[in-house]
């Protein structure tokens, strides 16, 4: 794991900004096309803000989701709808290439199904260019929630978590499709994560972000 300490957040939202513009570039340049993932949450957005102001060729990037909330269309819960709200009015809207999670569907199990396949057919391996995660207080990572039954999937590369978490049921990427991303970027930032930063650090597998590889993997946090 390569660590970066910013001094604040929103260091920590530029200069994770630069990083994937820099990869981005390097990745369509090399094979021509940019295949990332990102989380939800609150951390993300300032980061993608300040991504949509970068100068990239955004028809050749693929924006898949982390995870989602099982909500309405257009629901505050949704990390989708908190997306479109960053991205409304920039030229990103029109020229990336958007992947919602269908959680709306009224059969779930096939909607996990149907995501995997616009995951394999765009990156042809399954292995995302980038995952973007981010940490609870509680060592979960994408809806990889403490105790819920999707962290024990390992033959589906999206599932559902069993329990409803915050008042809603999930769809998440599974560790085996995070684990075999070719870069994973962190971004860890507030002081009510400390504790379970440094067990992350740890590789401590009683919470979910320690069971996430530490290879290829960039931290950038305003902690430690
Ligand atoms: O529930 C969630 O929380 C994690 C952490 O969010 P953060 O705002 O504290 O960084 C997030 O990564 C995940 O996508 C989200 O659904």
């Amino acid at each position: 794991m390569q660590i970066n300490v910013y001094s604040s957040a929103e260091e920590v939202a530029q200069k994770a900004a630069q990083w994937i513009s820099s990869l981005a570039k390097s990745k369509i340049e090399s094979k021509g096309s940019f295949t990332f993932a990102i989380s939800g949450g609150r951390t993300p957005w300032e980061m993608l803000a300040k991504l949509a102001k970068e100068n990239l060729p955004w028809e050749k990037i693929f924006l898949f989701q982390v995870d989602e909330r099982i909500a309405p269309e257009g629901h505050s819960d949704r990390n989708l709808t908190q997306l479109f709200q960053v991205l409304q009015g920039t030229r990103l809207m029109t020229r990336l290439n958007i992947f919602p999670m269908h959680v709306i569907s009224e059969n779930l199990e096939n909607a996990c199904e149907e995501y995997s396949g616009h995951i394999e057919k765009n990156t042809g391996t399954g292995k995302l260019d980038l995952i973007h995660l981010g940490m609870g207080a509680d060592g979960h990572t994408a809806s990889l929630i403490p105790g819920d039954k999707v962290c024990k999937v390992e033959n589906q590369m999206i599932a559902l978590t069993d329990q409803p978490y915050q008042g809603r049921q999930r769809m998440t990427m599974t560790f085996p499709l995070i684990n075999q991303a070719e870069n994973i970027l962190w971004l860890i930032t507030g002081d009510e994560k400390k504790e379970m930063l440094v067990r992350m650090l740890d590789k401590d597998l009683e919470i979910p972000a320690g069971k996430i590889s530490q290879d290829h993997a960039v931290l950038m946090t305003d902690l430690l």
